[in-house]
């Protein structure tokens, strides 16, 4: 079966796109119905210049646009999710968004569940606009959940939190990010301890448990979903992150070209494994162009995905 899309009615027939007053099947039910059917893999379509070269098209928006049409074409029915990276289209100015789009819808038509790679965040009234563009029924830029940046402060995330509750869509807040660079502000202590003196929990922590609050009673799991990468180590317990509280996806990148395997998927996120999607880009797009390799590199992707998160 494939997954229900965004706007379907609960029950009954599931209708593409639109919404017709009907309740929405909320995102994290529409993942966690992908995640078993398919495994617990993303595959993220991001169209460096180097891979356009090797796969023998130009770096321009039609390279852009064929090589990801190309990958939808392979992956659908194989894997659960696809994540666009919009840096990768954006750089290609109006030519590369509308590739985007048309990814978007590809992959939309082939079943596929997609979240847009965007890091989107700011302050509540620029964030309603940017929750519009990615997130509203109709918006040629919407996929089914976006990757938005809460350090403006999480409350800012407002407006998306919003529109994606009302629209049956996703988010997944940057919470332990794959980069060396991310404990510099989510290990750091925020200022307000339990009696308002000493140091607090970690901003990390903080974030978590903003996501907590808005997925707690849903089942079989909510829909605002965390990043954390698959790279960071030890780091849930030295923040003291309580993931397994999130009642939400986490979406682990950094497998693959990052350098996290079998082994770091199985150790980094404890109680809370079968919450995890993992995430990998080059690594498999490095396989392509054929379409039978890019398949066999998502598939063993996914069996190495399936063994440490659900074995
Ligand atoms: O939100 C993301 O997907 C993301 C968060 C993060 O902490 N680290 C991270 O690598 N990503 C994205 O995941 C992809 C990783 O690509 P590969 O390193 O090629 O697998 C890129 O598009 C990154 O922007």
């Amino acid at each position: 079966m494939s997954p229900v899309p965004p706007g379907a009615p609960s029950s009954g027939p599931a209708v593409r796109g639109g919404r017709d007053g009907a309740a929405t099947v909320p995102f994290g039910a529409r993942l966690a119905g992908a995640m078993d059917e398919h495994g617990p893999l993303c595959v993220g379509i991001d169209p460096h210049g180097t891979l356009l070269d090797g796969w023998g098209l130009a770096d321009t928006a039609s390279g852009v646009r064929d090589f990801s049409l190309r990958v939808v074409e392979a992956l659908a029915g194989q894997v659960a999710v696809v994540k666009p990276q919009a840096a990768f289209y954006e750089r290609h100015g109006s030519a590369g968004l509308a590739a985007l789009e048309e990814t978007l819808a590809a992959a939309r038509a082939a079943g596929l569940l997609t979240i847009v790679d965007a890091k989107r965040g700011d302050i509540g009234s620029t964030m309603s606009a940017y929750a519009d563009a990615f997130l509203r029924d109709g918006s040629p830029l919407a996929g089914d959940a976006l990757t938005v940046s809460p350090y403006l402060g999480f409350g800012s995330l407002r407006p998306a939190v919003d529109l994606a509750a009302a629209t049956g869509r996703g988010l997944f807040v940057l919470c332990l990010t794959s980069n060396p660079e991310g404990p510099q502000v989510q290990h750091a202590r925020s200022n307000a301890g339990p009696g308002g003196t000493g140091p607090g929990p970690s901003v990390a922590a903080l974030m978590a448990a903003h996501a907590a609050a808005l997925n707690a009673g849903a089942a079989p799991m909510g829909s605002v979903g965390l990043v954390v990468g698959a790279t960071i180590g030890d780091a849930v317990v030295a923040t003291g992150v309580d993931l397994a509280a999130v009642n939400g996806p986490l979406l682990a990148p950094g497998v693959g070209a990052q350098g996290a395997g079998e082994k770091e998927l199985a150790t980094t996120f404890g109680a809370a494994r079968g919450q995890v999607l993992a995430s990998s880009s080059r690594a498999i797009l490095r396989a392509g162009p054929a379409p039978g390799d890019l398949r066999a590199a998502a598939r063993r992707a996914a069996g190495e995905a399936t063994r440490a998160l659900r074995g």
